[in-house]
C-alpha cells in the first residue's frame, strides 16, 4: 500500500484546474514513455469538474487523444444515453470535444441492449474487456462520497468485500440509482496512481475518517490506493476536519 499524499487547494474550482493540469502532464509523460496512456474516469461533480477544466485548458492538446484509453470506475446501470449515466456526463464535459479513438473509449454497459436486466452479465463483460487491456491503469480518478464511498463501493455493501473479481454489480446503493456497476478495490489497487477528489464541507468528515486509519469496509476510500502513488486532492473545506498531523493549520 502506498501512503496517501495530500494536496489541499483553496477551493473546488482551483482544485479542478490543478487536477486537470496534473492529469495532462501525467498522460503526456505516459505517452512519451510507453506510447499510450490509460485513465479511469469517475462520475460525480468533482470528476466532471476536472473534465470540464481539462476541456477549457489551453494545454489539453499536448495530449495525443488517439493514444489514450479511457475506462470508468463505476457506472449507473441506466439506458444508453441517459443523462444520469457517468459516460453521458463525461462526453458532455469533455469527450465529445476531443479527437479520441472510439475503440479506446470503454464505457461500462448500459441497462438496455445486450445486458438488459442483467447487471451481473454486464459486469462480467466489462471484466473481460479489462482483461484484454495490455497495460495497467496509469491513473484511477475517484470522487469521494460524503459516506466515504468511492466508485460504487459503499460502506458495508458486498462489493467492497470483493477480492476475486475486477468488476461487480451493485444492488441497493444508497446513492441513486440503486443498481450500478463498479470496479472492485483489487482492480483499483492494480493502478499505478490513484487520485481521490474531495471538495466541499460535506466531504470533511469522510476525508478525516478515511485518512485516520479506518478500515475499508467502513470507509471504502481508505482501501483505494495505487502501486506507485496515492494522492488525495482536496479543497480547504474538505480538509477542514483532518487531524493536524495530516494537515497542519496555517500559521500566518
Ligand atoms: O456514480 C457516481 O456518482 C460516482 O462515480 C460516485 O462515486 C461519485 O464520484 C461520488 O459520489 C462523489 O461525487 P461528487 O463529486 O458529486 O461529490
Amino acid at each position: 500500500m502506498t501512503v496517501p499524499q495530500l494536496v489541499v487547494h483553496r477551493d473546488k474550482e482551483l482544485m479542478a484546474q490543478a487536477a486537470a493540469a496534473r492529469l495532462i502532464t501525467k498522460v503526456v509523460d505516459a505517452q512519451a514513455a510507453r506510447g499510450s496512456a490509460s485513465v479511469v474516469l469517475t462520475g460525480g461533480r468533482n470528476g466532471n469538474g476536472l473534465l470540464a477544466a481539462l476541456a477549457s485548458s489551453a494545454a489539453r492538446d499536448a495530449i495525443d487523444w488517439r493514444r489514450l484509453d479511457l475506462w470508468w470506475g463505476d457506472e449507473r446501470f441506466l439506458p444508453e444515453g441517459d443523462a444520469e449515466r457517468n459516460v453521458t456526463q463525461a462526453r458532455e464535459a469533455l469527450l465529445d470535444a476531443v479527437p479520441l479513438d472510439p475503440a479506446r473509449v470503454h464505457p461500462m454497459p448500459a441497462s438496455d441492449g445486450p445486458f438488459a436486466g442483467d447487471p451481473e452479465a454486464a459486469a462480467e463483460a466489462y471484466e473481460a474487456e479489462l482483461a484484454a487491456a495490455p497495460d495497467p491503469f496509469d491513473v484511477v480518478l475517484l470522487g469521494v462520497g460524503p459516506d466515504t464511498h468511492v466508485a460504487s463501493l459503499f460502506p458495508e455493501l458486498p462489493a467492497v468485500r470483493e477480492q476475486d473479481r475486477a468488476v461487480v454489480a451493485v444492488h441497493g446503493a444508497p446513492k441513486p440509482p440503486p443498481t450500478r456497476l463498479t470496479l472492485t478495490l483489487p482492480a483499483i489497487r492494480s493502478a499505478h496512481e490513484v487520485w481521490l477528489l474531495a471538495a466541499g464541507e460535506d466531504k470533511a468528515a469522510a476525508a478525516a475518517l478515511a485518512l485516520s486509519g479506518a478500515g475499508e469496509l467502513q470507509a471504502p476510500a481508505a482501501g483505494a490506493y495505487g502501486t506507485a502513488r496515492t494522492l488525495w486532492l482536496l479543497d480547504r473545506a474538505a480538509a477542514s476536519a483532518l487531524p493536524p498531523e495530516l494537515y497542519p493549520p496555517a500559521t500566518a
